[in-house]
């Protein structure tokens, strides 16, 4: 199937041999085609007829390469010793894994569907064909390590593919640094480290560059490691790449500690953080407890958004107030923070706060906007600000003396290894990633998607940033735990009320 049979805002069913080498055998009828923005999307439409659901595509070689470019084998886990012996092994064509699994009345026409991940039939590669790299690129996350070694140790033990290098430094080392070799010996033991053996860095993404790189080297599969910056990168890399006609498979694989990344359930790592930061809680709740109107405050990752301390608290249970970026707070007056806080010394004697990084940033003055080398805003250190302000506020009420301990594990929770629930979640990412490289997919990232492991488009991650939703239950679970008051007067009570009467109305409108 070529590239030109794809055509803008018109969906064609297509039945060509190439198509059927490339989805197998199936009694769907799959139509194809690219909105706009380049968008690969498919409309399946079920034996009877009745069922019909839009998938957001993922690239394919056959959607831009021509036909002749293109041989697919059968894939080489059909005489793997472990593998070949699985029912099932393989996953069918036709299986898609829902965004939406709650059904409503409108259940089968309204949501979004992504590709299943895993194994398939064919593979677009020979193994002695591969020449694969691996980088990561932003800020660290317990697992980068997992995540190469088991690219590294998949794409051997499965594929047979021997030909993989490591690109140092982030984006950057692809066009200023050597590579250096990664097989199954030099990368044993390295999940068992925090950090990320390649380095990484922030800025530097030239997409021009960067494909050079990939080019000249010969490097046909490229592996991604990073959050949503990174994934803007690989976005933008994939399409150099297809503009140039190259058989590269690109894949994204989404790192971030703050667990803002759309769509996938959870990032990996962030249950290693979270389990990281109840020693910082328990630090502080002890020191609290133990000390005459005792507070502690901890101070956690979280640039946009507060989930790491909101799971934190959860998790916790001894923290008596959660401060996130989505849920503005004040401190003087009534229903502000020091009234709290006095309520909390009154009752119990001592309270423990969490802060996520980006919380209260309206409160504080500030005379620069800085930013990161990828143009991220860097934040003021809220949890030393807000500790200041507590201490000054009791030292005006004269007979009241605190005891104020503030403990900043920020890059503590992100520099320790994974745990183990994130190690075995980090080896089905790298293998699914692998086995979508495989089979001739690109421009794509994979994670868990209720559960199961999808491919989802670059765009998808892309378009925005998860937050907490301060109006749904798990937050107010939260303020029920904790007991801290909402911040909200009734006029933002009213209007919250009001968006959810309109969201409402949104939704049941798209379907
Ligand atoms: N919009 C973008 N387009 C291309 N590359 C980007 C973009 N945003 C960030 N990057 C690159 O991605 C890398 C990591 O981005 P950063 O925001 O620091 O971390 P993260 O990917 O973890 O969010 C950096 O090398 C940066 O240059
Ligand atoms: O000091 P660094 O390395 O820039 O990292 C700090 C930032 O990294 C984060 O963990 C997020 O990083 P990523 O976007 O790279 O995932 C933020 O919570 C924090 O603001
Ligand atoms: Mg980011």
């Amino acid at each position: 199937m070529e590239y030109s049979s794809f055509s803008s805002f018109s969906p064609s069913s297509s039945s060509s041999d190439d198509d059927s080498i490339f989805r197998g055998i199936t009694h769907c009828l799959w139509c194809h085609w690219f909105d706009d923005d380049f968008k690969a999307k498919t409309m399946v439409t079920g034996d009877d007829h009745h069922f019909q659901f839009l998938l957001d595509d993922i690239p394919h070689f056959t959607h831009y390469l021509p036909s002749h470019h293109l041989k697919a084998h059968s894939n080489p886990l059909h005489n793997h010793p472990a593998y070949s012996t699985v029912d099932q092994y393989y996953v069918d064509v036709d299986d898609v894994v829902a965004q939406n699994i709650v059904a409503g009345k409108n259940a089968q026409k309204c949501g979004r569907y992504f590709r299943l991940a895993g194994p398939r039939q064919k593979v677009f590669f020979e193994p002695q064909e591969v020449h694969a790299c691996i980088v990561t690129c932003g800020g660290l996350c317990p697992g980068l390590n997992t995540v190469i070694r088991e690219i590294v140790c998949g794409l051997h033990h499965m594929y047979r593919v021997h030909n993989v290098v490591g690109i140092q430094g982030g984006y950057k080392g692809f066009y200023s640094k050597n590579t250096i070799s990664l097989t199954p010996k030099s990368v044993n033991g390295i999940h068992k480290r925090g950090g990320t053996i390649l380095g990484t860095s922030r800025g530097g993404h030239n997409t021009s560059k960067i494909v050079d790189s990939i080019q000249h080297r010969g490097i046909n599969q490229v592996y991604i490691i990073g959050g949503d910056g990174t994934q803007k990168g690989v976005a933008a890399i994939y399409e150099e790449i297809r503009k140039r006609g190259l058989k590269v498979s690109v894949v994204g694989i989404p790192k971030t500690i703050d667990n803002d990344i759309p769509v996938i359930d959870k990032s990996f790592g962030f249950d290693t953080a979270i389990e990281e930061a109840q020693r910082a809680i328990d630090a502080a709740h002890v020191e609290a407890e133990s000390n005459e109107n005792g507070i502690g405050v901890v101070r956690l990752m979280g640039r946009n958004s507060g989930f790491i301390a909101m799971h934190a608290t959860l998790a916790s249970g001894d923290v008596d107030c959660c401060l996130i970026p989505e849920s503005h707070f004040y401190l003087e007056g009534e229903g502000g923070l020091f009234e709290y806080i006095e309520h909390c010394l009154k009752e119990q004697g001592h309270m423990v706060m969490v802060i996520a990084e980006g919380a209260g940033q309206e409160l504080i003055s500030k005379d620069k906007n800085q930013m990161d080398a990828s143009g991220n805003k860097l934040h003021e250190d809220v949890g030393s600000w807000l500790s200041q302000q507590i201490t000054d506020h009791f030292k005006g009420k004269g007979n009241i003396l605190i005891n104020l301990k503030y403990i900043d594990p920020t890059y503590m929770i992100r520099a320790v290894p994974s745990n183990a629930s994130d190690n075995i979640y980090c080896t089905l990412l790298a293998h699914n990633a692998i086995h979508g490289a495989m089979a001739g997919y690109t421009g794509f990232t994979v994670g868990p998607v209720n559960g199961e492991h999808a491919y989802v488009p670059f765009h998808r991650i892309t378009e925005r940033q998860n937050k907490v939703v301060t109006t749904d239950r798990t937050w107010a679970r939260l303020l029920s735990s904790t007991n801290q008051p909402t911040f909200l007067n009734p006029k933002q009570v009213d209007m919250i009320n009001k968006d959810k009467k309109n969201f409402t109305r949104q939704s049941e409108a798209i379907c």
